[in-house]
């Protein structure tokens, strides 16, 4: 790392709750989305889907950038793995629906990829953190409230840990950040594989 930069980090993501968890962290990330189409990724399985598209997702925000060296791309995408299937945000009010008969009283894991990568360095590093989560045993009509609240169409596994699907978590093994769609502990050693301390992005 050249201790003389001050590095600033650019978030490939339209989530609110990712910038969010950085903003609360001291770093003011700039948004770009990305606008990857997340259908090209074919993987079957929850770990390959979410790194595939973490890359995708960075690696087109900093093709479209000019080469500043202290410029670093962060891409996220966050997939639910659930008995073999792998769920990202549900199509419909049914599939949520389908989705939390079947998810209620089990547990899932949320599976997010991580990817950060230096404009001009060229250094990458990348990882999926994974959080178990165990879903209360809901009724029939909680689950239709909460499917119509909205809320479970816009999120990855239709569910949230901070939101009003909360309350419908029983408990988690793992950082909670994780859910929500970005680890800090994991993007902390990230850029310390990139020999650069995360305290370095903290706002002044
Ligand atoms: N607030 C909150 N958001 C969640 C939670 N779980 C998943 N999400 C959001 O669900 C979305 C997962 O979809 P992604 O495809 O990874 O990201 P996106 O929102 O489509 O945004 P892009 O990164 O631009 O694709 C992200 O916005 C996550 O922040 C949660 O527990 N709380």
């Amino acid at each position: 790392m050249q201790t003389d930069i001050a590095y600033r980090l650019i978030l490939a993501s339209a989530s609110p709750a990712r910038r969010a968890l950085l903003t609360g962290a001291g770093i003011d990330a700039e948004v770009i989305v990305s606008g990857v189409d997340e259908s090209v990724v074919e993987a079957d399985d929850a770990y390959t889907t979410s790194l595939a598209l973490a890359r995708m997702k960075a690696r087109t925000v900093a093709a479209n950038l000019p080469a500043d060296p202290a410029a670093l791309v962060l891409g996220c995408d966050s997939v639910l793995a659930f008995e073999g299937e792998v769920f990202g945000k549900p199509d419909s009010a049914d599939e949520a629906i389908k989705r939390w008969t079947a998810m209620r009283g089990k547990s899932g894991v949320l599976h997010t990829g991580h990817h950060l990568t230096g404009l001009v360095s060229g250094l990458q590093a990348e990882a999926v953190g994974t959080t178990t989560v165990h879903f209360a045993d809901v009724t029939d009509a909680e689950i239709e409230a909460y499917v119509a609240s909205g809320e479970p169409l816009q999120v990855a596994g239709a569910f949230t840990l901070d939101g009003r699907g909360g309350a419908f978590v029983e408990r988690i093994e793992g950082d909670p950040g994780n859910v929500i769609g970005l680890s800090l502990p994991l993007l902390r050693r990230l850029l310390a594989d990139m020999n650069i301390p995360i305290t370095s992005l903290w706002r002044r």
